[in-house]
């Protein structure tokens, strides 16, 4: 039986890395008790809270952190007519909050999410792994049967070619979950009292051509890099499906990090997942993914960007291009869809105006 750790098991960390150079941004509906918890590992950091629905309600933030708090009225009044791109009633509203960080990294956690203990019943600062594997290149090129070559006491195995140990710069970093899994609502209907006790310890790279089921939860990734194509989508109110808000972006951003020679990891850090959200909503919410899947993968999986394609930005909007030729006969929404992956694009360039001399992202691979 896994249980999450203590307040006090949670050790301060001596030195929050990239205090200044990271956000942590939460989606939320309701009062954000669980920081307590979390305290000791995010209280030098500063809090993006996206507030989702009625923003008449009052959100309760424990004292003694440093937020900025968004609700849709915000919202609207930020984006004007291209907030109709940020989902309402649906997590998917986060990517609003990567939207207006200024910083260099993002960590997003949802509020049903508390700290982990590993097996040895150490409390999991889960935001310091998040910063090591974003800090460590990625070894999308060729498998390492050893895992994380960077990782201490480990390395490049045997027949491991000299040519790719550099490794890429690693853009995402998808940390998992023990407890409540991130299943889809079939799967919770039939194994309802099923709980996640496995504490993996590895973290591996995603190999290059390969796509994953990206989980929101317990996310961080490198905005400079790849920040314009974590767009969550159209989900919740008045759009027909919802809850692959986070697996859209996490096919779109492999696409483009494939392309652009980025890496993305998975496996540690995990976070403690305690609310099994009601699989009847859930099924109501996703039942359309379910099916439509099976055509958006092999989209995605033989989808190709031109070479002239150098920066996130382009290569996203070549990619709407393509979901409208190409998913809108699946359903009209894909039309709908491509429509608002653009204005995503153009309110992130309003709010995120190039810097001089800055260079575009990672070359195309
Ligand atoms: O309409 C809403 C509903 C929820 N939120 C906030 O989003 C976070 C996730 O909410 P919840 O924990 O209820 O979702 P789950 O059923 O556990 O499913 C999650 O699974 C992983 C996904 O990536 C996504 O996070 C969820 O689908 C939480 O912070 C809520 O307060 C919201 O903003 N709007
Ligand atoms: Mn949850």
């Amino acid at each position: 039986m896994v249980e999450p750790a203590t307040a006090t098991q949670a050790a301060a960390p001596v030195m929050p890395q990239l205090k200044d150079e990271l956000d942590i941004v939460i989606p939320t509906i309701r009062n954000l008790d669980f920081l307590e918890m979390w305290r000791p590992f995010f209280q030098p950091y500063h809090l993006i809270i996206v507030q989702d629905g009625d923003p008449s309600k009052t959100i309760k933030v424990p004292p003694g952190f440093d937020y900025e708090l968004y609700n849709r009225n915000d919202i609207n009044k930020i984006l004007g007519p291209k907030a109709s791109c940020i989902s309402f009633k649906d997590s998917a509203c986060r990517c609003f909050g990567y939207m207006v960080s200024k910083k260099k990294y993002i960590f997003t956690i949802d509020d049903d999410c508390f700290v982990a203990k590993d097996p040895s019943g150490k409390a999991v600062n889960a935001l310091e792994q998040h910063i090591k594997n974003l800090q460590c290149p990625s070894t999308p090129f060729f498998f390492n049967t050893l895992y994380d070559p960077f990782r201490e006491g480990a390395d490049f195995v045997r027949g491991y070619p000299f040519s790719l140990r550099e490794g890429v710069p690693t853009a995402v970093s998808h940390g998992l979950w023990l407890n409540i899994p991130d299943y889809d609502a079939p799967t919770q209907l039939v194994k309802p009292l099923e709980r996640n006790t496995r504490f993996v310890d590895a973290v591996l790279t995603i190999p290059k051509g390969t796509l994953f089921p990206m989980c929101g939860m317990n996310l961080a990734f490198d905005r400079d890099l790849i920040g314009p194509a974590m767009y969550f989508g159209l989900m919740g109110d008045g759009q027909p499906i919802g809850r692959y808000d986070d697996m859209w972006a996490g096919w779109c951003i492999k696409v483009i990090c494939d392309h652009l020679g980025l890496g993305v990891k998975t496996g540690l850090p995990y976070i403690y997942h305690s609310k099994a959200s009601n699989p009847f909503v859930n099924l109501r919410k996703e039942y359309k993914g379910i099916f439509w899947q099976e055509e958006i993968i092999p989209f995605f999986q033989q989808a190709v960007l031109p070479k002239d394609c150098t920066t996130v930005q382009k290569c996203y909007v070549e990619l709407a291009k393509q979901v409208k030729e190409k998913l809108s006969k699946v359903d009209p929404y894909f039309d709908k869809l491509a429509d608002a992956m653009v204005t995503w694009i153009k309110a992130w360039d309003e709010l995120n105006p190039p810097t001089a001399g800055s260079v575009p992202n990672g070359k195309a691979a």
